[in-house]
């Protein structure tokens, strides 16, 4: 996995892409089959048996034939978090971003031919909107050298293009109060550019519906991953994606990551300007990985790091609006009033992402030690300290870690910009009041006691590994509880899970179930309440929990860490 032109750049077009990938039932792309074949019934439309029809039908019903239609399908993108580095990185130190198991779900379903629109829902940000597919600026977008093609690397918007597709922004919510104005013509512009540049006057008439369980503007990217999601539904309509499946090489689960990564950039660049291009690449690949950026006129390092691990984490919103522009321009001014403590400063938060680095990619490293945890832990907190000397704390993410750190439930600190925004807590891997004897979590945590905290698990029974079990939930239900009355939002989160997921067709199929699975349709999709209706419906986390009765088949993603099946 590289970035928009970073490292590891793949070279210009690999032949397995030269064929159209095409897909079992399951959503498995296989050579022998396509989507349009091999359509689950209950997904087929009610078509007349074309050999009956030919038999029995009159000359004057022999009209032209309709092709089935595409079944629906979904891709789903995750959020991240800066797990150490922020600030730091602006002034040319590394820092270590992972992806979080909040996501963004984009459904994409097919209207007949006859109807020639494309249609934007985004019930998130109270937007719609209908195009005539006919009326946008194709001739614009496939002019010769304005002409881009899938494989392509696209490192800035043209301007050109962007002129031809304003007005067709401008269409979007115009009695819309300029606030909610700029939102909705930021997610049309990711969408038309992307559109206009992938598919082609010729594409199918269809229906985006897009939901995210990924708290918007709080630092936790979810406009890379709504770019991703379009990126990938895009590319998967013009079969420029190969898989994911199971024995699938890492180099063409890599390719795949970095195809839908490129233009999820695109994406970006349209919401943001100007973006580093880490979000949308831990978006794309999930995981984590360690970027840098010495030279601000060239992309920036990044290094996938396939080692993190998938970590539970607790991710708290101050629902503090900042602006990242601020708090940046707070550290510059720090620079420049006190230059040499402020430059030791963010060395000293390079080393911090240095020294995770270091361990995360040492060849004995164990992700289920708890030592390592520890360690991991123990530069979560440095880290925040250090933060706080930059002064880009706020009282609230001070208070959410003044609480949190009473529990001793793990390590806290915030994550992005500050002043606002969210905290993220790795949570340690038993309740610290169960460890120190102690049956309430709400007691004050003595650090000291970490010491023994490797070795009084490795002597807990079964029983006593569950009763920790309930007295963590009981610990994070309270502390729910406490963070909702001070006007917190708490969510639990795992760190490091997967990047790009596709469900193709849009049926899931739960363990134990009957034949057939459920076809999750616009408007079910549309229905579901909240985070947790739409984790329920269409959530990807389940398909890891394997030995649950609640495991659920569907979702497949690009893991390039993992071997390929014998
Ligand atoms: N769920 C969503 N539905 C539609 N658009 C979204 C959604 N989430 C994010 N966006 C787009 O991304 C923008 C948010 O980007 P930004 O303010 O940088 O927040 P973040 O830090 O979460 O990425 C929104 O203005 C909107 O255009
Ligand atoms: C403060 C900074 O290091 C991270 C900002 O993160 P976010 O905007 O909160 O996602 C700025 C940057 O890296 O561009």
């Amino acid at each position: 996995m590289a970035t928009n032109g970073s490292i590891r750049r793949k070279g210009k077009d690999a032949p397995t892409f030269l064929q159209p990938p095409r897909t079992s039932s399951h959503g498995t792309q296989t050579p022998e089959s396509s989507p349009v074949d091999t359509m689950p019934a209950q997904l087929s439309p009610q078509l007349p048996d074309v050999a009956t029809m030919e038999k029995t039908s009159t000359p004057a019903l022999l009209r032209k034939k309709s092709s089935p239609m595409m079944p629906p399908f979904m891709v789903s993108a995750p959020g991240k978090v800066i797990v150490y580095g922020e600030h730091a990185v602006v002034h040319g130190k590394a820092a270590i971003a992972a992806a979080i198991a909040l996501r963004s779900y984009l459904h994409v379903s097919f209207l007949s031919k006859s109807n020639r629109t494309v249609k934007l829902r985004f019930p998130d940000i109270q937007m719609e909107h209908t195009w005539n597919i006919d009326d946008l600026p194709w001739d614009s977008f496939s002019q010769s050298g304005k002409k881009k093609y899938y494989y392509d690397l696209v490192t800035s918007l043209d301007p050109d293009l962007l002129a031809a597709i304003q007005p067709c922004i401008d269409e979007v919510s115009p009695k819309a109060p300029e606030s909610i104005r700029k939102i909705h013509h930021a997610s049309a512009c990711s969408f038309l550019y992307l559109f206009l540049s992938l598919a082609s006057r010729k594409t199918p008439p269809c229906v985006y519906t897009l939901r995210s369980t990924i708290p918007i503007g709080a630092g936790l990217g979810s406009s890379a991953s709504i770019s991703v999601c379009l990126s990938a539904a895009m590319l998967m309509q013009i079969r420029a994606l190969s898989g994911p499946h199971q024995d699938q090489p890492p180099q063409e689960c890599e390719l795949n990551i970095e195809r839908i990564n490129r233009w999820a950039f695109v994406g970006e660049m349209c919401i943001h300007g100007n973006p580093s291009g880490v979000d949308n690449t831990v978006s794309s690949g999930g995981k984590a990985v360690l970027f840098q950026r010495r030279d601000y006129d060239k992309p920036p390092l990044v290094i996938p790091l396939h080692s993190f691990p998938e970590l539970p984490l607790l991710l708290v919103n101050t629902r503090q609006s900042r602006s990242t522009a601020t708090e940046v321009a707070k550290v510059a001014n720090l620079l420049n009033v006190h230059p040499e403590l402020t430059e030791n400063i963010l060395n000293a938060i390079g080393l911090v992402t240095e020294s995770a680095h270091k361990l995360l990619t040492s060849p004995g490293f164990d992700p289920t030690s708890h030592a390592s945890l520890k360690y991991l832990g123990e530069l979560v907190t440095i880290n925040h300290g250090l933060l706080v000397s930059l002064g880009v704390s706020h009282p609230k993410l001070e208070r959410i870690r003044e609480i949190i750190d009473h529990t001793g439930i793990g390590w806290t600190k915030l994550t992005g910009a500050g002043g606002g925004g969210c905290a993220i807590t790795i949570l340690k891997p038993q309740p610290p009041a169960l460890m120190n004897g102690h049956a309430n979590g709400t007691h004050h945590h003595d650090s000291s006691s970490d010491e023994s905290d490797a070795s009084s698990e490795i002597d807990c029974s079964a029983s006593i590994i569950s009763n920790g079990t309930k007295l963590k939930y009981k610990i994070l239900d309270s502390l729910e509880v406490k963070l909702e009355n001070e006007g917190f939002e708490k969510f639990e989160t795992t760190l490091a899970g997967d990047g790009v997921g596709i469900l193709w067709p849009a049926v899931l199929h739960n363990v134990n179930e009957e034949e057939g699975g459920e076809e999750i349709d616009q408007e079910k999709f549309l229905k579901a309440e909240g985070v947790e209706g739409i984790e329920r419906l269409v959530g990807v986390a389940s398909t890891r929990r394997k030995h649950d009765r609640e495991v659920r088949e569907g979702w497949k993603f690009w893991r390039p860490w993992e071997v390929p099946e014998r």
